[in-house]
């Protein structure tokens, strides 16, 4: 299976948007985490000074790999699967507007989705699912992980 091999997952924020206040992206980062270790035995651990597992940095158009952002819209970020390396890392288009509200693209669902792709997952094809390849915006407050993703999660570290 395409998993981590290890429950305790560190990550670290390289960069910020100047599109939110660096407090706004730490929790929406910090929430998007917990939506995946609050339904398997993983743990995330922020780290400032050694590299991580999963590094998380906002670029534009080219940036150090080979998936070159599109400007706004389209690709709203990218997560590579397990591994060394780049493995787990996420990537966001800072071509797009990051918010913490519905305006622009929801930083902590997007997040969220990432950190999917950053544990193993891939699209789903439920469209309730929030693995499912398309944004639609959901009040954080009332986010609820759906079934279909919390099946897909627990099937790679129940
Ligand atoms: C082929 C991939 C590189 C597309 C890319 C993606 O799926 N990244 O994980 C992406 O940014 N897809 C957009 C498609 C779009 N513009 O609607 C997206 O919203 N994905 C993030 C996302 C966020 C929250 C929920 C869901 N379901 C999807
Ligand atoms: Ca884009
Ligand atoms: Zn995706």
């Amino acid at each position: 299976n395409s998993g981590w091999k290890k429950r305790e997952i560190t990550y670290r924020i390289l960069n910020y948007t100047p599109d939110m206040p660096a407090a706004e992206v730490d929790v929406a980062i910090q929430r998007a985490f917990k939506v995946w270790s609050d339904v398997t035995p993983l743990t995330f651990h922020r780290i400032y000074n050694e590299i991580a597992d999963i590094e998380i940095s906002f670029a534009a158009l080219v940036h150090n790999d080979f998936y070159p952002f599109d400007g706004p819209h389209g690709t709203l970020a990218h997560a590579y699967a397990p591994g060394v390396g780049i493995g787990g890392d996420a990537h966001f288009d800072e071509d797009e507007t990051w918010t913490s509200g519905s305006r622009g693209y929801n930083l902590f669902l997007v997040a969220a989705h990432e950190f999917g792709h950053s544990l193993g997952l891939l699209h789903s094809s439920d469209p309730s699912a929030l693995m499912y390849p398309t944004y639609h915006f959901i009040e954080p407050s009332e986010f609820h992980l759906p079934e279909d993703d919390v099946q897909g999660i627990q099937s790679l570290y129940g």
